[in-house]
């Protein structure tokens, strides 16, 4: 493939040669500019088109029933959601242009549009015949003659590149070289938001990208490899190729932490993709916000799948056997409840094989009737004969006594009482946990009020799976009932969505909306709920297609919980098994996924990385094998202009100096995004000494990453990425992690630019002091 030096308009020109090529150059940049001129009126004219069938669908008259307006609000949704879509592409609308062996030439852009007599204008990058933007090189060159890169501020086009794949092109005047419209995306200084890549999708990047569908699909790839990048606009592709599919299923795309997901979460909405449910893994279980976990050693007992045994056995403690007869009185009537009737009931309800508060209506069920026919023979033997009493197990149903009884000996659960009376009283935990030592539960023990932490999210969610739903202890019966509206859902939604469809049709409005749609708009209830939203607030919801970002973190049993959302095993999961510090992590990509998909996964490796320049991720690497890390380093992409600075303070000095190199570089880089990561034992006095010296400037927690200066601990700097990046005492982070050198390499590998490792204690092997 041939590439030049990217050719500006300001090109001073000596040679008759140069002189053409400018020429050449700027009659090519009119040629564009012409063209995305005319792609922008299009837009603007599908924007102006779909306002106008908004408003109309808001005009529709409905005959003001529910189900009416619920249609109306379904398609007026379907139009607000397209309008976004048109909003979000109008930056870079257009980045590339394919001129073919058959003479066609086709513009490559973030959407596809027609004119109104469908000829098409611009090509969706997902799309198949976009495919060949990304994946055609000079030495298979797929039919592409040229590939021209389009570089836009606002809506002009300001620099053009090409890739010229058939040398004889080269012969031809008008062919242009260009520096390179990757690294221009690179030595972009960062917003702090992380944005999509489309324009320059690299092609080992784009093989993973357009991968099929079903499957489990790891990628693993060093720092910077392009993996979080690749991983959305997978989902973005999977959302544009099998819409039907997964529109009403849903997409879950899960990270680490709440700062990873603010850094993210702009990056599918630009695409045009608003659909997507993206949560950390601190608030998977719908309705809690659980804190971090601050002991590893929790963290890894929790995450360990010993928990399921422990859970399962938690849920049947609560199962409890009578130890002897209990006498209840039923108006004025003492009755037996003895060890062999609980027992009996116990073993019908939990051959039900139904959850715990489902089951509990068999267990219910069975004593009333046994407590029932006590009761009436007590009352024939006082009356002297046989009575028919039609109510008796009512009478027996509101003794108090009765009521007691059968709760302590199966109460309804949820599994926040479960789960958290487990870890609270010895006499549970000690019961549940036998397969850990003894060191460990004590380790597991905690306070009754202490808050649920990250580690106790699957644990909560293999609870709610045993115990079934609290609310709806009808059990069965509620599941039919919700199945048989359901059905009626869909059948009016049908018949609605006929009625509306005409009156639509009439106004210029085509059908777009589904009655699945409308049916599910009807039972969640809301006015304004998605898919997407259901999906959140829906424990059980399946979703069609699960992206897990950093997943070298997750232990087992957040693995488990995963794979619950998707029955299907549709994954897409990206990683660096090398940046693992979690410390129940695996050590393999097998041992992660084995106990839930055997061998059936594939592996794809991402080798060049595009954040970190050369001599900044050599340190990185130096420093983890030093420290007896196995890893690969991946290629970096870039030079670089600077070594990393290694500054050693005394003690004192620690604060002064950081804030010293906060000061300095907020000069240098000239706007420039500051990561300033330190230890958790440290990270309040930098935080407060940075924030001082720079008020207004900067964010010191997961909520306030807007500012130019960040300090965040190395947990939050996960999948992050800055200009610069400042640690604080390299040995703390190294201990804070248990002596693992994972945290401070991640660490050092977030700067796109600069990077200072400033300490007062030992700096870690590897590095050239
Ligand atoms: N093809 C590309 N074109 C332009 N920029 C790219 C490309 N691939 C990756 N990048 C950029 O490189 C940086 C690193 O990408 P990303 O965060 O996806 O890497 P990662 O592998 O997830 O990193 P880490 O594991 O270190 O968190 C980002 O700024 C991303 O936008």
């Amino acid at each position: 493939m041939m590439k030049g030096a990217l050719l500006t308009e300001n090109t001073t020109a000596s040679s008759p040669e140069q002189t053409a090529a400018e020429a050449a150059y700027a009659q090519a940049l009119a040629e564009e500019r012409a063209y995305v001129a005319k792609l922008y009126t299009r837009l603007d004219e599908a924007r102006a088109e779909t306002e106008d069938k908004l408003k109309k669908v808001r005009k529709t008259k409905s005959s003001g029933s529910h189900q009416n307006r619920s249609e109306r609000d379904a398609y007026a949704t379907h139009y607000e959601d397209r309008l976004a879509a048109l909003n979000a592409v109008d930056h870079r609308l257009v980045f590339g242009r394919l001129d073919n062996d058959d003479a066609t030439t086709r513009y490559i852009g973030r959407i596809g549009l027609a004119t109104a007599d469908h000829e098409r204008l611009l090509i969706d990058w997902r799309a198949p015949e976009a495919g060949t933007f990304y994946q055609a090189t000079a030495f298979d060159r797929q039919g592409v003659r040229r590939r021209r890169h389009l570089m836009l501020e606002r809506r002009t086009v300001t620099g053009i590149e090409d890739d010229v794949l058939d040398s004889s092109m080269l012969e031809e005047a008008g062919t242009l070289h260009g520096e390179g419209a990757l690294l221009a995306a690179l030595n972009r200084k960062r917003t702090g938001r992380m944005g999509d890549i489309v324009a320059t999708i690299q092609a080992e990047q784009d093989k993973i990208i357009r991968a099929d569908l079903p499957g489990v699909r790891v990628v693993q790839g060093g720092p910077g490899t392009g993996k979080t990048a690749v991983a959305l606009h997978r989902a973005a592709y999977l959302l544009y190729s099998f819409r039907e599919r997964l529109n009403n299923a849903g997409v879950l795309v899960v990270g680490p932490s709440a700062s990873f997901m603010w850094y993210i979460e702009r990056v599918l909405p630009s695409l045009g993709e608003t659909g997507v449910v993206m949560t950390s893994l601190a608030t998977l279980y719908p309705g809690l916000r659980a804190v971090a976990e601050k002991d590893p050693e929790v963290a890894r007992l929790k995450g360990d799948l010993r928990m399921v045994k422990a859970i399962n056995r938690a849920v049947r403690d609560r199962q409890k056997q009578l130890e002897k007869t209990k006498i209840v009185t039923v108006d004025t009537t003492d009755l037996e409840l003895t060890p062999q009737m609980v027992q009996r009931a116990r073993e019908k309800a939990r051959a039900t094989g139904k959850p715990h508060n489902e089951a509990r209506e068999t267990f219910v069920k069975v004593l009333l009737k046994e407590l029932g026919e006590q009761l009436n023979t007590k009352l024939d033997e006082a009356a002297g004969r046989q009575v028919d009493r039609p109510h008796i197990e009512d009478d027996v149903r509101e003794s108090m006594d009765v009521r007691r009884a059968l709760n302590l000996a199966w109460m309804p659960l949820s599994p926040e009482t479960l789960v958290r009376s487990l870890f609270s009283k010895r006499n549970y935990l000690d019961s549940a946990l036998k397969d850990f030592t003894a060191q460990e539960r004590d380790r597991l023990f905690r306070p009754a009020d202490a808050p649920f932490t990250e580690a106790d999210v699957p644990l909560l969610d293999e609870a709610a799976e045993l115990l079934g739903d609290f609310a709806k202890v009808t059990g069965a019966a509620a599941a039919a009932r919700a199945a048989a509206e359901h059905k009626a859902n869909l059948e009016n939604a049908r018949k609605a969505l006929e009625n509306v469809h005409y009156e639509l049709e009439d106004r210029g409005v085509e059908g777009v909306v589904t009655a699945e749609q409308i049916a599910l708009y009807n039972e969640t209830g809301a006015q304004r709920m998605t898919a997407a939203q259901a999906a959140q607030s829906d424990r059980t919801w399946a979703y069609g297609h699960v992206v897990v970002d950093e997943a070298q973190e997750l232990s087992p049993m957040q693995w488990r919980l995963l794979f619950r959302r998707c029955p299907l095993k549709s994954f897409t999961i990206v990683g660096d098994i090398a940046q693992a510090s979690s410390a129940a992590a695996s050590s393999s990509w097998k041992e992660a996924l084995g106990p839930f998909v055997g061998d059936r996964f594939s592996l794809d490796t991402l080798t060049v990385n595009y954040r970190t320049p050369a001599q900044i991720s050599d340190a990185a690497v130096a420093v983890a094998r030093a420290a007896g890390q196995d890893i690969s380093a991946p290629r970096a992409v870039r030079e670089g202009d600077w070594a990393p600075f290694i500054t050693r303070v005394q003690e004192a000095e620690l604060l002064p100096k950081v804030v010293e190199a906060v000061t300095e570089e907020v000069e240098r880089s000239a706007g420039g995004l500051i990561g300033v990561i330190a230890a958790p034992s440290n990270y309040a006095d930098v935080a407060r000494a940075v924030a001082q010296a720079h008020r207004g400037n900067t964010g010191t927690s997961q909520t306030a990453l807007e500012n130019q200066i960040l300090v965040l601990t190395p947990w939050e700097a996960k999948g992050l990425e800055f200009d610069v990046v400042i640690i604080v005492e390299p040995s703390e982070l190294v201990q804070a992690a248990n002596g693992s050198i994972g945290d401070l390499y991640v660490s050092m590998t977030r700067p796109t630019q600069r990077l200072h490792l400033i300490g007062a204690g030992d700096f870690p092997e590897g590095l050239t002091l």
